[in-house]
């Protein structure tokens, strides 16, 4: 953090949610951000006595053994400490919401699916009452896996606040703008842009402009991180400057609040006299961040054939074994063509990873038509996929000069884990049932009688 930044970070004094600048820039940096002068203990983290009557109280995101390199913590000073924040839980209903394992046996996963967008309805839906769970794989119970869904919203959550115990949030909008008031400060959310909201952090979310629809990838294993780079070195992909974490806000606010906490899969409320985003002062590495994927560096072939789409890997959150990902996130995103005598686009595949898909704007080189804006696709584990007729033939008989792609992009959660459809995703989204026709009119072209050589 550079020393500007925490001098803006304090001149965000006594600001309520409300106002929006201030990020500090790194990726899993140790920030340290103070709204108030002098609020943030220096050289200790638990003062006898902490500066304004604050409380101390660490958020700690991994075990306290972890390994350094993971080890992620945050120390906030905050009004109340959380203690006051939630008691006295009562469950709640959230039906759309699903968690893993959801597994209805009359449903088949296994299929190639897309769906248009899910529309907007009549209803009035908020970030936690809108979100439509589309997939999930693994077990939130032992941490492993995650589950994707689609947001949509249509109002601001108002003296109401959420966490989630069982995850991170990836969120990846696609229409409309959001802000996140956090814990640890406002992070504001437009497509083209992705946000990480850390696994217990607080948080409320106003819509800015909408009706606003996304996507988010719950991960409920270990933390989303940058992927190694291997030969490609220190620099391209996402690079960690453009990650940007908010400096500190806080609330000081008397209000009759609801707080929703997500724990083993299920909801609960609990009701405050109080906002409880009341952290002054914070320092730490486990905090709130986004990206802008337009700061994305893409790497490519630069001479012949399509390598895997690893190498679009934005973020990476991985499962134990080494190279195979709980989740990765990958960007399909405008970049240069140059492959000479290469097949382009995709190429045909069948993968023990399983692949859902998003569009966030333009036209997906692998599906000319149907994959659209707002839409999705799921190529589960082992079933094959690929480009439909038209993007084959188009791709087998194009002029290969340099060209560039515009106007796309699209995102993949991929993980090693099957992803089951939920009822909502299988029988009200508007699935696309003539999905698999796009792929009936290619054609036998074989000939043995006529080699090309
Ligand atoms: O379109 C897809 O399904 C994703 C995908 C992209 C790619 O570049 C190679 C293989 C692949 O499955
Ligand atoms: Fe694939």
């Amino acid at each position: 953090m550079t020393k500007d930044r925490t001098d803006h970070g304090m001149t965000r004094a006594n600001s309520a949610c409300g106002t929006t600048d201030g990020y500090m820039p790194g990726f899993g940096n140790d920030f340290e951000t103070e709204a108030l002068p002098g609020a943030l203990p220096q050289g200790m983290n638990s003062p006898q006595n902490c500066e304004y009557g604050l409380y101390a109280e660490q958020l700690s995101g991994t075990a306290f053994t972890a390994p350094r390199g993971q080890n992620e913590r945050t120390w906030c000073y905050r009004i109340r400490p959380s203690v006051r924040h939630v008691s006295r839980f009562a469950r709640i209903e959230m039906p759309y919401w699903k968690s893993a394992p959801n597994i209805n046996p009359d449903t088949l996963s296994l299929g190639q699916y897309r769906w248009d967008p899910v529309p907007h309805g009549d209803e009035k839906l908020t970030f936690v009452t809108g979100m439509r769970t589309m997939t999930t794989a693994g077990d939130v119970n032992t941490q492993v896996g995650m589950a994707t869904h689609v947001y949509l919203i249509t109002e601001s959550m108002q003296d109401e606040y959420f966490y989630s115990a069982d995850s991170e949030l990836l969120v990846v909008p696609q229409e409309g703008r959001l802000r996140f008031c956090t814990e640890l400060g406002i992070i504001d959310l437009e497509p083209k842009e992705i946000a990480i909201l850390p696994r217990g952090m607080v948080f409320r979310v106003e819509l800015i402009d909408g009706p606003a629809r996304g996507f988010v990838c719950e991960n409920y294993g270990q933390k989303f991180d940058l992927p190694s780079r291997g030969p490609i070195g220190a620099n391209c992909l996402a690079n960690p400057r453009d990650f940007k974490t908010p400096v500190a806000a806080f609330e000081d606010r008397e209000a009759h609040s609801r707080v929703i906490i997500k724990w083993g899969g299920q909801f609960h409320e609990t009701f405050i006299d109080h906002s409880p985003l009341d952290v002054v002062a914070w320092h730490g590495n486990y905090a709130a961040c986004k990206y802008d994927l337009r700061t994305f560096s893409p790497v490519g072939a630069i001479l012949f054939d399509h390598p895997d789409p690893s190498i679009f890997t934005v973020l990476t959150a991985p499962s134990g074994t080494p190279g195979t990902a709980n989740i990765d996130f990958v960007l399909f995103r405008e970049r240069w063509m140059v492959a000479e005598n290469t097949f382009r686009p995709p190429w045909y595949h069948k993968n023990i990873m399983s692949e859902l898909m998003g569009n966030i704007y333009g036209i997906y080189d692998a599906k000319p038509e149907g994959f659209v804006p707002g839409g999705m696709s799921l190529h589960n584990m082992m079933i094959p996929h690929g480009p439909d007729r038209d993007a084959f033939e188009g791709a087998s008989n194009a002029d290969l000069k340099p060209e560039f792609l515009d106007n796309t992009m699209s995102f993949m959660f991929e993980t090693r884990f099957p992803q089951h459809l939920t009822d909502f995703a299988a029988y009200e989204a508007p699935v696309q049932d003539d999905y698999v026709d796009c792929w009936v009119d290619l054609e036998k072209k074989f000939d043995g009688t006529k080699g090309v050589k």
